[in-house]
């Protein structure tokens, strides 16, 4: 074990260690170095913690160390592990790891993208060992790590207190309020990281639907498209999402000269936080269809084999292009808004219902507060969202807030409009279209789930409840006397 030494520090140990020193783990644990914190460095393999000392060694003060007897030797006590691996089996074995060579009063924190369910275990198994759990949704990639990223952390509220400052010390900062804050017990930091993910998947979708229409309804270039986002980045849609998309659609390929997008293969790849989150929407009964048919956009543009097979099918009788450019440019920009409205008030449906399920007490207003730095989806109007949680924390839905009522009623015209030639000119757009049906089911009288009802009970006795009395029933179909059963 080979150390640096801080000249702050009071003993030769460390406040923290990390271990996996991946893109996430080596810049967090810069970005604890140069918040002067003494960082115990680990990784299985040890060539990442050698770059991370020869390239930043001199950020702060670091102790490296090779095995991970040595790591846990390095920390002070109570000791405070982050890891950062990859998620699934290999957290699980690296926990067991930690567990086996610390004491009751430790804290285990998992910073990966892991399974809440998982989490859920793990602090149960940890707690019974006496050590404490925290698992944590991290947020902001590379550049949010290492400058400032959002932190959910869950688990026990005393592990929190001392470990709190920390976290909060190295977040993402909006107007002097850290990007981070205890979420609730156990697996609450990762089920709101995952819905996060879940919500990004959809503002990604949203965002390429934007890109496709220009790109083929209007037949814009590229360039001209980067503009757009760019501009748009200074309106009501700022938010670093759209921020990248001008630099992402700017870049031009250093071999072929052509805009780097024309070059990427479209096929969009998934690690799973997408996916988990809709299998749990599914579970808690939650229409979080924006992220639902993100993450299945992302499967059919993956269906390599099957898009080749399919590639003449008929298209049927096309419309042509509209012809007023800059106000369907204005048309996109309010779908764009509107859908992502309908984005955030699903996933914010679904931490309800999560909360509700688990018994975690999770604030949406809080957790939209800490998403207003640091993380992939911070946007302008998470302060619309801290607003509307402060004004009302028992909001039925997003979309009923004063603010987002208003809005999304001024670009409703709009929002059809841009479905609707969609949908004449064969241009897919998942997002745009399920985003405005659900707000169509939303504010329904009445929807036929009526006949589903009906039908249900038809073929399998299911029973349905009537408008007019209370109670359930029973119809002998097609009988002309004495119809209906009480159940
Ligand atoms: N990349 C991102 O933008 C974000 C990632 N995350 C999450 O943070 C975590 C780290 O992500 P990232 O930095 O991208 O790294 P990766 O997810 O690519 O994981 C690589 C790290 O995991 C270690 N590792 C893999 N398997 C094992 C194992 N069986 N035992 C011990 N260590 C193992 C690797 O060690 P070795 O070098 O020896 O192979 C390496 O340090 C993941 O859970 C990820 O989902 C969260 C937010 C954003
Ligand atoms: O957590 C993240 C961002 O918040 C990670 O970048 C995650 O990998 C993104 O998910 P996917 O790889 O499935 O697009």
């Amino acid at each position: 074990m080979a150390s640096q030494q801080n000249p702050e520090s009071t003993s030769n140990l460390a406040q923290i260690g990390v271990t996996g020193l991946a893109v996430m783990g080596s810049n967090l644990a810069r970005n604890l170095a140069r918040h002067g914190y003494t960082v115990a460095l680990h990784n299985r393999s040890i060539a990442k913690t050698d770059a991370l000392l020869e390239n930043h060694g001199d950020e702060g003060t670091f102790i490296r160390t090779e095995s991970m007897a040595d790591f846990v030797a390095a920390l002070e006590r109570p000791r405070r592990a982050l890891i950062m691996v990859k998620a699934g089996d290999a957290t699980d074995s690296v926990i067991e790891e930690l567990a086996d060579l610390m004491e009751p009063g430790d804290v285990i924190i998992d910073g990966g993208n892991s399974l809440y369910t998982d989490t859920i275990r793990r602090e149960a198994a940890m707690s019974k060992r006496g050590l404490n759990f925290v698992g944590t949704g991290i947020s902001g990639g590379e550049e949010g790590a290492l400058n400032g990223p959002s932190i959910m952390p869950g688990g026990p509220a005393e592990a929190y207190e001392s470990l709190g400052p920390l976290l909060e010390s190295i977040s993402a900062h909006v107007d002097g309020t850290p990007c981070c804050t205890h979420i609730g017990p156990n697996g609450s930091g990762h089920f709101v990281k995952m819905v996060h993910n879940g919500i990004e998947y959809a503002d990604m979708q949203l965002i390429g639907e934007a890109y496709d229409l220009m790109r083929k309804a209007l037949t814009m270039s590229t360039d001209e498209i980067a503009d757009v986002f760019r501009q748009w980045n200074s309106g009501d849609l700022e938010s670093y999402l759209v921020e990248i998309t001008a630099e992402v659609l700017a870049q031009k390929d250093a071999e072929t000269g052509k805009p780097l997008i024309d070059v990427i293969v479209d096929e969009a790849g998934q690690k799973g936080t997408g996916r988990w989150t809709v299998k749990s929407a599914l579970d808690l009964g939650i229409p979080t269809t924006g992220i639902a048919e993100a993450v299945f956009a992302r499967a059919l543009s993956s269906s390599r084999d099957q898009r080749t097979a399919a590639r003449d099918l008929a298209s049927g009788k096309l419309a042509g292009a509209p012809t007023d450019r800059d106000r369907f440019v204005a048309d996109i920009n309010a779908a764009l808004y509107a859908s992502k409205v309908v984005a955030y008030a699903q996933g914010f449906d679904q931490i309800r219902a999560g909360s509700a399920e688990y018994d975690w007490n999770v604030d949406p207003g809080a957790l939209a507060t800490i998403w207003r730095g640091g993380c992939i989806i911070r946007a302008k109007f998470l302060n619309r969202i801290v607003d509307a949680y402060r004004d009302d924390p028992d909001l039925p839905s997003l979309l009923l807030a004063p603010y987002f009522r208003e809005a999304v009623s001024a670009g409703l015209d709009s929002w059809r409009r841009v479905v609707a030639t969609a949908s004449t000119m064969g241009i897919p757009v998942p997002a745009f279209a399920s985003s405005l049906s659900y707000y169509d089911g939303l504010r329904a009288e009445r929807l036929p789930a009526a006949l589903t009802q009906g039908l249900r009970d038809f073929f399998g006795a299911h029973t349905y409840k009537r408008v007019d009395k209370p109670g359930s029933f029973h119809t002998l179909w097609g009988e002309q006397t004495r119809t209906e059963v009480e159940v």
